[in-house]
């Protein structure tokens, strides 16, 4: 289910935790912007909101997964059909990327998603962010991570898949953290990271699980522009018209040319990544690495 509320021009949906995929859509009709004017209510069933410029077709995702956007089960989910409905959506040419809530854009995958699971559970959720990247890194359209806050591991994979990067100046970190956790970044993560900063760089950037602070990060190429805070939104909607200039079917035609073979690639080896996740998470090891690191991330307060 989900829900839209239209209003000045501008259409904003809510996709709700358990939007079932092809389920229908209901319409509702507000008076004003509740998302514009900073009074969307944000409910745990609100995972994902959408409004879309009919006029421009550029749509703005926002995570709003309370505290820090972890990617659980629900969140890929709404990601995926939100991602796949727009790309649907002939007269939509453009998605921007952020967080409902500044300051954190995604904590990545939720750890609690892969602690004491069992193998079968955590590899229909290793599915789950399969499919959801296949639908980012493959779309036909613009998109544009406005990352408004840190984006670590699963945040960072998110950043990678999109086409262009901004981010916020500040104290924000990004990067992939995965062998701190005891995890290996699978070939289709740690590919994107070395077709963003180049190979030397990637490779001592995984194995140590380098989380940069910003500045760095821009000097690596990991994002393509900073910007103070409260301007990422309003960059990234004029970084985006500015790559609507060029036309969509020569640019989605040369972009798919050189995303094919990776996208292929995962596809044809779709059950072998799983299997491999299944293995790997569930080990003993990993599960104390894993346990360790929540401690941790608990301990900090
Ligand atoms: C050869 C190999 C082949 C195949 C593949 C095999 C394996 C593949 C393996 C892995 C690849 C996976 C790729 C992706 C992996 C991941 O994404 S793992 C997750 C990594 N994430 C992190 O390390 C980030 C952890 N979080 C933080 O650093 C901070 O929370 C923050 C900087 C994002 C935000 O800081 P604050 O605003 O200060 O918020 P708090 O730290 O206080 O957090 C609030 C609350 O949220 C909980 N939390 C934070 N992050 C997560 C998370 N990722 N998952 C679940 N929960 C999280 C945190 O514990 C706090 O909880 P409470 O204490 O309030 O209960």
């Amino acid at each position: 289910m989900a829900t839209f509320i239209a209003s000045g021009g501008r259409v904003w949906r809510k996709f709700v935790k358990t939007f079932p995929l092809g389920s229908n859509l209901s319409l509702k009709r507000s008076p004003t912007s509740a998302l514009a004017n900073g009074r969307l209510s944000s409910t745990s069933s609100e995972n994902v909101l959408v409004s879309k410029d009919e006029k421009s077709g550029i749509a703005t995702v926002r995570m709003n997964n309370p505290p820090v956007n972890s990617l659980n089960t629900a969140l890929l989910l709404s990601l995926r059909s939100c991602f796949e409905e727009l790309e649907k959506d002939k007269s939509c040419r453009a998605l921007i990327l952020t967080s409902n809530k500044p300051k954190v854009f995604c904590a990545g995958l939720d750890i609690l998603e892969l602690y004491q699971k069992s193998p079968d559970y955590v590899g229909q959720f290793w599915e789950k962010v399969q499919d959801m990247w296949l639908s980012l890194y493959g779309s036909r359209l613009v998109t544009m991570a406005a990352i408004n806050g840190h984006s670590p591991a699963g945040g960072c994979l998110l950043s990678l898949a999109c086409d262009y990067r901004i981010m916020a100046e500040g104290n924000f970190v990004i990067g992939l953290n995965e062998t701190q956790l005891d995890l290996v970044a699978p070939f289709w993560l740690r590919q994107m990271m070395v077709d963003a900063i180049g190979y030397r760089q990637a490779e001592m950037a995984l194995m140590v699980g380098a989380l940069y602070p910003s500045n760095k990060a821009l000097q690596l190429g990991l994002v393509d522009k900073l910007v103070p805070i409260e301007d990422v939104q309003t960059v990234a909607e004029e970084e985006v018209k500015n790559w609507l200039k060029i036309p969509d079917q020569a640019r989605a035609i040369t972009k798919m040319a050189s995303r094919k073979p990776l996208l292929d690639e995962l596809r044809k080896r779709k059950q072998e990544d799983i299997q491999t996740f299944r293995d790997e998470t569930t080990r003993e090891s990993v599960q104390l690495s894993i346990q360790q690191y929540l401690d941790k991330l608990k301990a900090k307060k």
